[in-house]
């Protein structure tokens, strides 16, 4: 039982500006993307490890549903080890790390260009292990805001790519919104803080929570499972995709079983939707982040389902924070994580 607690830590304090840093990038993303393309682009990798690779989820899923190359997601061990086929001359490799010292996405890197690929790193710090072994370095130069920030780097890059490739789509829209989502994110930030709360009081002392997303918002429901459940509240939890969840995972849920769903509002909302309506049914125990709740002031409605998997990531950034405060567990402590070899 739950009884000791912790202060709750306040929004990131450099938050808008971490990610207006990353908006202050599109030029060079775009103009890097450009030489990339005249160079003749056949694929494109997106590797990276953990909260690495969850941040990439959003732009796999829009790549693969709108781009005209391949493009390939993994994480960094399984890139090296796998060695892609296709992997060469004209892919472009977006390798990431928040500390750029993880030593199988450095490898990565290495490997990546070894092969004659293009690399671009999307990190902390232009001076990291990782920035240094990329062709060129993405950065957002905070420690403490680093979701939002990365899923705009991301995105930028993958927009430049669909851009330059000739896909047709409201670029300006896009951007539009883009730009909003220094003040927007704060914002959607604030609009969780209630449901927030009421989540992580109530699931605290659960022994285990499974918890639901799909498409672009998968790896919000992911990242926040492993990284947060139970990287960092050493909580256990189960991530399953919301569709696959009707081909075996749902017989497990009984009335007194937690679960949460991430709903966002690009194409695959019905596969979540179908999912909360079995979960209305079957157990008392359900939460719900539906992307909804979030005004994202600027954000023009037809492109809102494109910003709402980074906004679900980011909440989930918020809910870390309050099951931290309400179960008294510190986000940075690790029984093994950087405290001895792995
Ligand atoms: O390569 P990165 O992004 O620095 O990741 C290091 C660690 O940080 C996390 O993303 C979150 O703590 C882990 O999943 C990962 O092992």
């Amino acid at each position: 039982m739950t009884t000791a607690t912790l202060p709750l830590k306040p929004i990131t304090e450099d938050f808008k500006e971490a990610v207006a840093f990353a908006l202050s990038q599109h030029g060079t993303a775009r103009a890097f993307v450009a030489e990339a393309v005249a160079a003749g682009l056949r694929n494109v990798f997106l590797v990276g490890c953990g909260g690495s690779l969850t941040a990439s989820y959003p732009v796999h899923f829009l790549l693969e549903t709108r781009a005209g190359f391949p493009v390939f997601h993994m994480n960094s061990d399984e890139f090296n080890l796998r060695k892609p086929a296709l992997l060469g001359e004209g892919s472009l490799v977006l390798v990431s790390s928040h500390t750029g010292t993880t030593k199988e996405t450095v490898a990565a890197a290495h490997y990546a260009r070894s092969t004659g690929a293009r690399v671009a790193a999307l990190t902390r710090d232009d001076d990291s292990p990782l920035a240094q072994a990329a062709d060129i370095a993405f950065t957002y130069r905070s420690e403490d805001t680093v979701v939002a920030p990365k899923g705009v780097l991301f995105g930028q890059l993958a927009y430049a790519l669909l851009e330059s490739t000739g896909v047709k789509g409201d670029y300006a829209a896009v951007r539009k919104a883009y730009e909003a989502l220094p003040d927007a994110l704060y914002t959607a930030q604030e609009e969780g803080e209630a449901l927030a709360h009421s989540i992580a009081t109530a699931l605290a002392d659960e022994p285990v929570t499974y918890v639901l997303s799909a498409g672009p918002n998968y790896g919000a429901g992911y990242g926040f499972t492993m990284c947060y459940l139970m990287e960092m509240q050493w909580k256990h939890g189960g991530s399953y995709h919301a569709g696959e969840f009707f081909h075996g995972a749902f017989e497990v849920v009984t009335e007194d079983q937690p679960v949460i769903l991430f709903l966002g509002e690009d194409a695959t909302r019905p596969m979540a939707e179908r999912t909360k309506a079995f979960l209305d049914k079957y157990t008392r125990k359900a939460h719900y982040v539906d992307s909804r709740l979030f005004s994202l002031p600027g954000v023009p409605e037809a492109v809102r389902g494109d910003i709402t998997p980074i906004a679900l990531d980011v909440f989930g950034t918020r809910l870390a924070r309050h099951y931290e405060s309400v179960r008294g567990h510190d986000l940075d402590k690790r029984r093994y994580m950087f405290q001895v070899e792995y």
